[in-house]
């Protein structure tokens, strides 16, 4: 069986592999929006940190890629523990300004940046943490359930979820296949169909994520299973993430014209536009 699994999706970062021969990195990488700290050669916190609420927009979702590709190009790096520094939020997903009254092209561009980074992501051999300490909505959801362990902050204020349904939206059906694969069908149809929002409690229940933590421990425990798991026989490890997840990232690797065509069709639809308008609305009125 091929181990080469990140290659196999992305032959044009295999391409900058072959042709850029590996650099030791510094020991950390700061931008305004996030933080990566290197804590041993194995292992890396990657800190979000865009306030308010770690919303994407195009322009950082490209920033966020470029992050999991400068990863990936590690081969002594086995995992990374994704995090948030903005307070109460891991993230509220997608931008919603960039989906609402938007330009068809801008539109385009950010959900194939949206389907890159889910393909990177779900699709990488490394280890991915997510240490959950605030909020994780809508595509934060994805994300999440995209990483291979989740931890979240004790705390019944903090909600998790997927609320599209409310909108008039339909989850793409990558993101319905990675809440099936993280909590089973019947859940999923359930959680989606009913936009089902839990706290941490209720989420762990549901196998939505693996573990709470009180806030002060959050980063101590996602090192802790990291240490464990960077243990692990790497090959081995890495085969059984593929032919665990070959599958469904197959689904949208092979899918992605008529993915994004979907999404601008429905978020173009002017019913949508007028929901998305109150939305917004509603939020800011908080
Ligand atoms: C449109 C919903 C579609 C959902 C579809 C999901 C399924 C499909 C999967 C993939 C496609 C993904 C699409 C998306 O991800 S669309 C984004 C959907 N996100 C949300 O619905 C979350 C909305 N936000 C909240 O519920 C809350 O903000 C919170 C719980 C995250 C944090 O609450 P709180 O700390 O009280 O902060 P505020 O609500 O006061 O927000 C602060 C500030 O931030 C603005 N804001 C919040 N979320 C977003 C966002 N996603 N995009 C842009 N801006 C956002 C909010 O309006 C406030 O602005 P201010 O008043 O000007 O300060």
């Amino acid at each position: 069986m091929s181990i080469n699994f990140y290659s196999k999706f992305f032959p044009l970062i295999k391409k900058g592999v072959a042709s850029v021969p590996f650099q030791l990195r510094p020991l950390s990488t700061r931008t305004d929006l996030f933080n990566v700290e290197n804590k041993s050669e194995e292992y890396a916190i990657f800190r979000l940190n865009k306030p308010p609420v770690n919303s994407l927009n195009l322009e950082y979702l490209n920033l966020l890629n470029n992050q999991l590709d400068e990863f990936e190009r590690n081969p002594k790096l086995k995992g990374i523990i994704l995090t948030s520094d903005v307070k109460s939020t891991f993230s509220a997903g997608v931008d919603i300004l960039e989906m609402y009254k938007c330009e068809p092209k801008r539109l385009e561009a950010v959900w194939r940046a949206v389907q890159d980074f889910w393909i990177k992501l779900y699709g990488s051999k490394k280890i991915y943490i997510a240490a959950l300490n605030g909020h994780v909505l809508a595509l934060g959801c994805a994300i999440a359930m995209s990483c291979d362990y989740r931890i979240m902050v004790d705390n019944d204020k903090t909600k998790i979820g997927i609320t599209a349904v409310l909108l008039g939206i339909n989850a793409p059906s990558w993101v319905k296949n990675t809440m099936i694969n993280t909590i089973g069908f019947r859940e999923t149809e359930k959680s989606l169909k009913f936009a089902k929002i839990y706290n941490p409690h209720q989420a762990l229940k549901l196998g939505l994520i693996d573990e709470i933590v009180s806030s002060d421990k959050l980063l101590s425990r996602s090192e802790e299973v990291m240490k464990t798991w960077c243990k692990i026989p790497t090959l081995a490890r890495e085969m059984t993430k593929e032919s665990m997840r070959s599958e469904t990232l197959g689904k949208l690797v092979n899918n992605r014209e008529v993915d994004v065509q979907e999404f601008i069709t429905s978020t173009m639809d002017p019913h949508l536009q007028d929901n998305l308008g109150k939305y917004l609305a509603s939020l800011k009125k908080k």
